[in-house]
């Protein structure tokens, strides 16, 4: 069922590359969920003069990316995935808030990403606000995107100091074939998964329509992340906590590669992503946020569906 409710209409705004279109004044509910009409306008280009996730544009970010990418496929492997899960699972590393750690994020710089060399702190505050001011009303996902790429404080030396390959970049299925969508697919081949047998056919060791949650993805942010504000007792609605886990898994929201493993719950929260999906790429830019400025908001939001101390 779909209902067409009228909606105050918000001004049109445009901050460096980041162009907000006019809302249209419908908002959409299907299933319960309300989604705004198409009202945000994504720039066309990156802060580097190139569009959004090209991977192969000669830019001077190319290099380092195509390396890390490189990195990241030969050495994402089902065991080292087990493994990781069961180490960061335990949720021994620190006892801290969730703002304490977007600030940590203050002098992190993502090696995967071709379209931001800005602090990572930066980039939370982007997403978040330039959501927010699309969805109003929706101050779960206003969260959901403050917290999104929390997970990178993988690299900080007091969690390990793992290698940017194994926290940041697109995520993929292990157990199962590579699909060529996956962005610099050949690298795949010097994976030691590629040449196992029962991880090299379509389902490989699942089955169709399995869902989500029964895949094991590469280790990162994501998974951290998700196992982080689960483990903590968020608040959150299932929706949110699905944008935390997949949002790098861009084979599936933006390419349709793997759908066949999706469940009914995984259909419908694939809905909230690919509009969260928007706003972690577009607003990338270099026009910064002032955190001290927007911080109050955030900070309150933090309190109504986390707790205070969170275990890492
Ligand atoms: O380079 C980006 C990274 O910055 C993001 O945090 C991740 O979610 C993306 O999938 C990845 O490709
Ligand atoms: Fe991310
Ligand atoms: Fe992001």
């Amino acid at each position: 069922m779909t209902i067409l409710i009228e909606q105050p209409a918000l001004e049109l705004q445009v901050e460096g590359n980041n162009v907000h279109a006019e809302e249209t004044n419908e908002l959409v509910l299907e299933g319960g969920f309300p989604l705004p009409k198409d009202g945000y306008m994504a720039p066309e280009i990156n802060s580097f003069g190139h569009s959004f996730r090209e991977y192969d544009a000669e830019s001077e970010r190319q290099k380092g990316v195509e390396e890390f990418y490189r990195l990241q496929h030969i050495n994402q492997t089902y065991d080292f995935v087990k493994r990781m899960r069961e180490e960061y699972g335990k949720l021994d590393k620190a006892e801290m808030g969730i703002w304490e750690c977007c600030e940590l994020l203050n002098e992190l710089v993502d090696e995967s990403d071709p379209d931001l060399d800005e602090p990572q702190i930066q980039h939370l505050l982007q997403s978040a606000e330039t959501i927010r001011k699309d969805y109003p009303n929706e101050d779960w996902l206003h969260l959901t995107a403050l917290i999104h790429d929390l997970g990178k404080i993988l690299a900080l030396p007091s969690f390990g100091e793992l290698p940017q390959w194994a926290v940041v970049g697109d995520t993929f299925p292990l157990g199962c074939a590579f699909d060529e969508s996956n962005v610099h697919h050949k690298y795949f081949k010097d994976n030691p998964d590629y040449k196992c047998p029962a991880y090299s056919t379509k389902n490989g060791i699942y089955t169709e329509g399995c869902g989500l949650d029964n895949i094991v993805m590469s280790w990162g942010h994501d998974d951290y992340m998700y196992m982080v504000a689960k483990a903590n007792g968020t608040t959150l609605p299932s929706a949110g906590l699905f944008i935390i886990r997949y949002h790098s898994f861009y084979p599936l929201h933006k390419e349709g590669a793997y759908t066949h493993f999706m469940n009914e719950e995984d259909v419908e929260n694939l809905k909230w992503l690919k509009i969260f999906n928007k706003y972690d790429l577009y607003s990338k830019s270099k026009v910064l946020v002032d955190v001290e400025k927007v911080k109050p908001y955030y900070v309150s939001l933090i309190e109504k569906y986390f707790p205070a101390k969170v275990r890492w």
